[in-house]
């Protein structure tokens, strides 16, 4: 039997009603969900996502501030717009998008947001609260994983789970989120041996990579939920994920496909985590 399809676009679109649902009661009560995305450059890809998230926040009725800046921006000049969107009682969120051009360093640029501002869930702190098990904000594509295996119905208890790919962003947050659901959790990087051996264990593999199709049929244990992170463009402008996906399906229990798989609930997580910043303020005042 085929694998059974985790549709990414159609959970999104079911969380992202209950989420502009919440959004009209918060400005109701005159705490309009305010997100401001900041983007450096004029990167294509970065720029078709950063169209995606603010489209996303309008349709959810967030205010949703888009800041562009030129690509010859000084690091000074942007950490003064951060400064100023984190003095901003509007903006419950801020997003810097990654990766910024050469010239800047990116790590002193996300620790200058406001850790309670940080919707990405990058600066230090919310990595380590998020290590400690007491997490503020969860980052937004593993925070997005762990809604569409929960979507699966599997128990993560005892699950052996394999991530491939260990950034900060995706793989290392992954690896946290599914130990913390009691999974055994094996983190695989470019000098693992044997990562053919590792996946065919996994009864849930995370692939965030970049590197199309490498993950293939023979590598994935009968039955098992297959997640792909990984978004890479063909040369022939084609999106393309790391699992080859006609092999893959045919052994796999449950597969996400991309596009329409992990990216737009990454969109929904970045929506969701703005709503729970606005909750926190509320509760703290
Ligand atoms: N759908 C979505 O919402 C999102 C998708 N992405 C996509 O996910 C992918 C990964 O992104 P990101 O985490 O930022 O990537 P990075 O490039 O930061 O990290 C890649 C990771 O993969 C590891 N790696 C590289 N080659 C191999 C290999 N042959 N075998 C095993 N591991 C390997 C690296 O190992 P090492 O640590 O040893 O270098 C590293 O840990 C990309 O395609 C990106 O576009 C990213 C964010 C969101
Ligand atoms: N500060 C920061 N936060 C991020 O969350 C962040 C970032 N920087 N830099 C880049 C990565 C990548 N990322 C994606 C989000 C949505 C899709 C997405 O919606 N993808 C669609 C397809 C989009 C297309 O057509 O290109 C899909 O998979 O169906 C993809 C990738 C967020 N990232
Ligand atoms: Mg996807």
């Amino acid at each position: 039997m085929p694998a059974q399809l985790i549709s990414g676009t159609e959970l999104a679109a079911s969380i992202r009603e209950q989420i502009a649902r919440r959004a009209a009661e918060l400005t109701e009560l005159g705490h309009q969900p305010g997100l401001a995305v900041v983007l450096v450059g004029e990167d294509p890809a970065s720029q078709v996502y950063v169209r995606n998230k603010v489209a996303a926040c309008e349709k959810a009725g967030f205010k949703s501030i888009m800041h562009r800046l030129p690509a010859n921006t000084t690091q000074t000049e942007l950490l003064a717009l951060v400064n100023t969107l984190n003095h901003d009682d509007t903006i419950h969120g801020i997003l810097v998008q990654l990766p910024l051009p050469s010239h800047m360093d990116s790590h002193s640029v996300i620790e200058a947001i406001a850790a309670h501002k940080d919707v990405d869930g990058f600066h230090v702190s919310n990595a380590g609260l998020l290590m400690t098990g007491k997490p503020l904000f969860r980052p937004c594509t593993p925070y997005g994983v762990m809604k569409m295996l929960e979507l699966t119905g599997i128990n993560l208890r005892g699950a052996e789970a394999v991530v491939i790919g260990a950034s900060n962003i995706v793989g290392k947050p992954q690896a946290m989120l599914l130990l913390q659901q009691g999974a055994t959790v094996t983190l695989c990087n470019s000098k693992t041996k044997d990562l053919k051996a590792h996946c065919q264990r996994a009864d849930v593999l995370v692939v965030a990579v970049g590197r199309p199709n490498m993950v293939t049929g023979d590598m994935i244990k009968p039955g098992a939920v297959v997640i792909d992170v990984g978004i890479n463009r063909l040369p022939n402008g084609q999106l393309c994920g790391d699992v080859d996906f006609e092999s893959a399906k045919a052994v796999a229990g449950w597969i996400t496909p991309v596009p329409g798989g992990v990216g737009p609930m990454t969109i929904t997580m970045l929506l969701q985590n703005t709503i729970e910043a606005v909750e926190r303020r509320l509760s703290q005042h």
